[in-house]
C-alpha cells in the first residue's frame, strides 16, 4: 500500500537539549494513525517538523513519496493541519472565517464553504462569533479551515484535549467520516489513549522523544488476548530458558514477573518447559491487557492487570 509519510531517523535538538531521537515512522494511505505520548513526549515538535513549521536537526521526511525538498514542499499542499490550538478570527462567524480563509487560499466556490460547514456540523451556528464557540466547535472549525484545500492527509495535534464526552463522540464520528467517505489519511496525536483506540487503526507510542513502538489495532487485539503473566522467584534465570525455546516476545515487569506475548505458546507448554528446567512457578495466568496498560508498560515499565479476569 502507498506510503503517505515516511520518517527516517528524525532527530531534533533545541541547543543541547535532544527532544526527538531517531524517529522512524510510516503512515500508509487510509490510515488513521494515533500518535500517543505523555505531555512533553515530543508530539507537537514532531508534527511541526512534518508540516515544515520547524526543521529537523537530522533525518529525512518523504511525503507522498517526495524525494527532493521541492517535491516535499509541493506535497505539503496536499496536507491540511491543525497544530496546537485552532486559529481563526475571534470576531468572525464560522462561515465568515471560512470565506476569509478560502479567499486567502484561492478557493472561491461558495458551495465548497457550505459543504465544509455541513461536513463538520457547523451549518447551524449562524452568526455566533468564533470567540464564543465551545472548544469542540473551535476544533471543528479548525478542521473545516484545513479541509478547504481538499487535503489527502490531515494532521491534528491533540484535538480531543479538553472536549466533553459528547463532543468527543462527535469528533470521533467526524474523523471516521473524513477517513471513509473522503479517503483522507489522518495523523492524530493525543495523550488520551482510550480515545485514540476507538478511532485509529495504527498507533505509534512516543516516550521521551523516542518512538518505542508502532503497532496496528489488529496486532494489539491479538496480543491482548494472548498475554501470559508468569511469576517466579528470579526472572533473570528464566529469560535465557525462554530464548532457548524460541520465546523472544516478552517483557520483564520486575525481578519476579514477566509478561509473555507469544500467541503460539500455551500455559501448559510453558509450565512443562519451566518444570523441566526446575524453575519454581509462583503464579501463571492468561491475562487481558488494554491499550492504556500497554502504554504504561512501555513508558513506565509498569503494568497493572486485572487478575479477576482469568
Ligand atoms: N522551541 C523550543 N525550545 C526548547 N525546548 C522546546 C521547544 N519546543 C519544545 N521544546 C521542548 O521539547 C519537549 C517536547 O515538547 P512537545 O511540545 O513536542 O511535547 P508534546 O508531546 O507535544 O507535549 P504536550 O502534550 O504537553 O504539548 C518539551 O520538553 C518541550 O519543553
Amino acid at each position: 500500500m502507498e506510503n503517505i509519510l515516511e520518517l527516517k531517523n528524525i532527530s531534533k535538538s533545541f541547543k543541547q537539549y535532544n527532544v526527538l531521537h531517531d524517529i522512524d515512522l510510516t503512515i500508509k494511505k487510509g490510515d488513521i494513525y494515533g500518535l500517543i505520548g505523555k505531555n512533553g513526549a515530543g508530539k507537537t515538535t514532531l508534527l511541526k517538523i512534518i508540516t515544515s513549521l520547524s526543521k529537523q536537526s537530522s533525518g529525512t521526511i518523504q511525503l507522498f513519496g517526495s524525494h527532493t525538498h521541492k517535491d516535499f514542499i509541493h506535497s505539503l499542499k496536499r496536507t491540511g493541519s491543525v497544530i496546537e490550538t485552532p486559529v481563526a478570527y475571534d470576531n468572525l462567524s464560522a462561515k465568515e472565517n471560512l470565506i476569509y480563509y478560502s479567499k486567502l487560499r484561492g478557493v472561491v466556490d461558495e458551495k465548497d464553504i457550505e459543504d465544509t460547514l455541513k461536513l463538520v456540523d457547523l451549518s447551524d451556528v449562524g452568526k455566533k462569533k468564533f470567540k464564543h464557540f465551545s472548544l469542540g466547535m473551535k476544533q471543528k472549525l479548525g478542521i473545516a479551515i484545513a479541509l478547504l484545500s481538499k487535503p489527502d492527509f490531515l494532521i491534528l495535534d491533540e484535538p480531543i484535549n479538553g472536549l466533553d464526552p459528547i463532543a468527543i463522540v462527535e469528533f470521533r464520528e467526524l474523523l471516521k467520516k473524513l477517513n471513509t467517505e473522503l479517503n483522507i489519511t489522518i495523523l492524530i496525536s493525543s495523550h488520551i489513549l482510550t480515545e485514540l483506540y476507538h478511532v485509529a487503526n495504527r498507533f505509534g507510542i512516543l516516550n521521551n522523544g523516542t518512538l518505542v513502538e508502532e503497532i496496528t489495532k489488529e496486532e494489539f487485539e491479538k496480543m491482548s488476548q494472548t498475554m501470559i503473566t508468569l511469576q517466579v522467584t528470579d526472572t533473570a534465570k528464566v529469560t535465557p530458558i525462554l530464548h532457548e525455546h524460541s520465546i523472544h516476545n516478552f517483557k520483564i515487569i520486575s525481578s519476579s514477573e514477566i509478561n509473555i506475548y507469544e500467541p503460539e505458546v500455551g500455559v501448559s507448554e510453558l509450565i512443562q518447559i519451566l518444570m523441566n528446567e526446575k524453575i519454581a512457578i509462583n503464579g501463571i495466568y492468561k491475562t487481558g491487557i488494554d491499550l492504556e496498560n500497554h502504554f504504561k508498560s512501555l513508558v513506565d515499565g509498569t503494568v497493572s492487570t486485572n487478575k479477576e479476569d482469568k
